[in-house]
């Protein structure tokens, strides 16, 4: 029996030895040395560590962004290097970590000149071959421009307006009915809805019903291992990406052979536009079902979540929105003006947006070696953009991890602000930023002039892949009156 012993402490000694010694051999050879630099240069990187072979980095970050707290995988490597722009390793590729703000902007702005968006072939199969994520160069800039057209303040105010406040409505009667709901799925499916009518005219139905579905398998497979094979998380997707288009390719077919039947969606508009063919408009309109719905849906979830624990701010907001219904009525819709007035509203929102991080960070790979702080990043490398960090650093924010809607109220303006960037920056900044904003005001307006709400136990967030509540937000309703 000793003997076993002794034999399992040798094995187990010699195993820690052989991984440490390895562990040092990467971090020395392996990971650092890679870079297609020179000696001199490879001295000049940013600090870092690329970690265990293989798996690099990759544990700790994911323990950091599924703990509720996004920022300790920064705090702890900020504070042994002294440095918020380190190196790491993570997800199978050497990274370029920043959480410095100045840098983080410089990288944005500079997408297409010094950096591009670059994704796993994987990814590009999900997206499409004209994902406007995926593009770049004259192709990306026109994409982006038809999306800032298609959601440009004037068509909000005309065409948007209305139809928010008739679905949302429309879905709290059916809330109201049931008393008890899971806010998070909810709120999917009815941003899904309101998505589903502002592009293809789609009105809510067992259609919408299905493509609600087919999009849980599309996006739960943006997130898994890319192995194709029957049955796998990632070849469902694909196949419901093949299901999505085809949905949307009929529905351009139709059209074109219906020119007569007129529609006020962004797909009419798309077709008018006349320069795209059907497989761009296709990939064009599932990104934007996509990127429309995934995000937006989570910050009227959170903004709840986060107002269900501020009985304060609940307090002012229904103050805010009873004086706006005592001035239009309860059955008049609300106006751009009313929007306007929503002072704070727009606080509650950019403290969600703030506090939320429904976009973590944002990658890019450099096209060409840039120096920075002088620190050399090679051509090559990825950069890992931590918008998180910024907005849950305690030195810009007093007490960031507490939902505070009236730090904003000094400054509600945040278009230069470059510590707040939840829409990212530079040619890629969301086009649907306006949309989103207004989605959120019209939402928290109905929603707290029409209920009181407790949550029903307790939920933790998770920041991996996509921000949610790991319970779903499960809430009781109470009817105001
Ligand atoms: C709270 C809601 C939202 C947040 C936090 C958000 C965040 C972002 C961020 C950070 C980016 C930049 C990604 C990058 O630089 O790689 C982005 C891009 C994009 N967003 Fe949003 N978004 C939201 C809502 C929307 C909505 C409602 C739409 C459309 C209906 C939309 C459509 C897009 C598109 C098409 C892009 C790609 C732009 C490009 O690559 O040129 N987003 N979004």
């Amino acid at each position: 029996m000793a003997d076993q012993i002794s034999l399992v402490l040798v094995v187990f000694t010699v195993a820690v030895a052989l991984l440490h010694f390895i562990h040092r051999w990467w971090n020395n050879h392996g990971g650092r040395k890679r870079s297609n630099n020179e000696e001199n240069q490879e001295a000049r990187l940013p600090p870092g560590s690329t970690g265990w072979p293989l798996i690099g980095e990759s544990f700790s970050f994911y323990r950091s962004v599924t703990n509720n707290h996004p920022r300790k995988f920064i705090d702890d490597r900020e504070k042994r290097y002294n440095s918020d722009i380190f190196v790491s390793h993570l997800f199978g590729r050497r990274v370029v970590v920043s959480a410095d703000p100045q840098f983080n902007k410089f990288v944005l702005q500079n997408e297409g000149r010094l950096f591009k968006a670059q994704y796993h072939e994987s990814f590009k199969a999900l997206i499409g071959n004209y994902g406007i994520v995926s593009v770049h160069g004259d192709l990306h800039r026109k994409l982006h421009g038809i999306a800032v057209n298609l959601l440009r303040f004037e068509r909000l105010r005309v065409d948007f307006m209305e139809e928010i406040q008739s679905l949302v409505h429309s879905t709290l009667d059916r809330w109201a009915e049931m008393k008890d709901i899971a806010l998070q799925n909810e709120c999917h499916q009815m941003v899904l809805n309101l998505m589903a009518k502002q592009l293809l005219d789609l009105s809510p139905s067992k259609e919408t019903t299905e493509i609600c579905g087919l999009f849980v398998d599309y996006t739960n497979a943006m997130i898994s291992i890319p192995i194709k094979i029957p049955g796998s998380t990632y070849a469902k997707g694909i196949k419901a990406r093949q299901l999505l288009i085809r949905k949307i390719s009929e529905m351009i077919k139709e059209r074109r052979n219906h020119p007569q039947v007129l529609h006020n969606d962004l797909l009419a508009k798309l077709l008018e536009e006349g320069s795209l063919s059907d497989e761009i408009i296709c990939d064009f309109i599932l990104v934007l079902l996509f990127a429309g719905h995934e995000t937006s849906s989570r910050a009227l979830t959170f903004a709840i979540k986060f107002l269900t624990y501020c009985p304060e701010a609940v307090k002012q907001m229904q103050k805010e929105h009873d004086a706006i219904l005592k001035i239009k009525g309860v059955h008049k819709k609300l106006e751009w003006e009313d929007y306007k007035s929503m002072k704070f509203t727009q606080c509650v929102i950019n403290e969600t947006l703030r506090l939320g991080n429904f976009s973590l960070a944002i990658s890019r790979e450099a096209t060409k070696d840039i120096t920075v702080k002088d620190y050399l990043i090679s051509k090559g490398w990825m950069i890992l953009v931590f918008s998180a960090a910024t907005h849950l650093r305690e030195s810009s924010y007093n007490e960031a991890f507490i939902f505070n809607p009236w730090r904003w109220e000094p400054d509600q303006d945040v278009s230069n602000n470059v510590l707040f960037t939840p829409f990212g920056g530079g040619p890629r900044l969301c086009p649907g930023y306006h949309l989103a904003k207004l989605e959120l005001a019209l939402f928290l307006h109905i929603f707290v002039t029409r209920f009181r709400w407790e949550a029903l136990g307790n939920d933790r967030t998770s920041y991996f892949p996509l921000p949610y509540l790991t319970e779903g937000f499960p809430i009781r309703l109470h009817c105001r009156q």
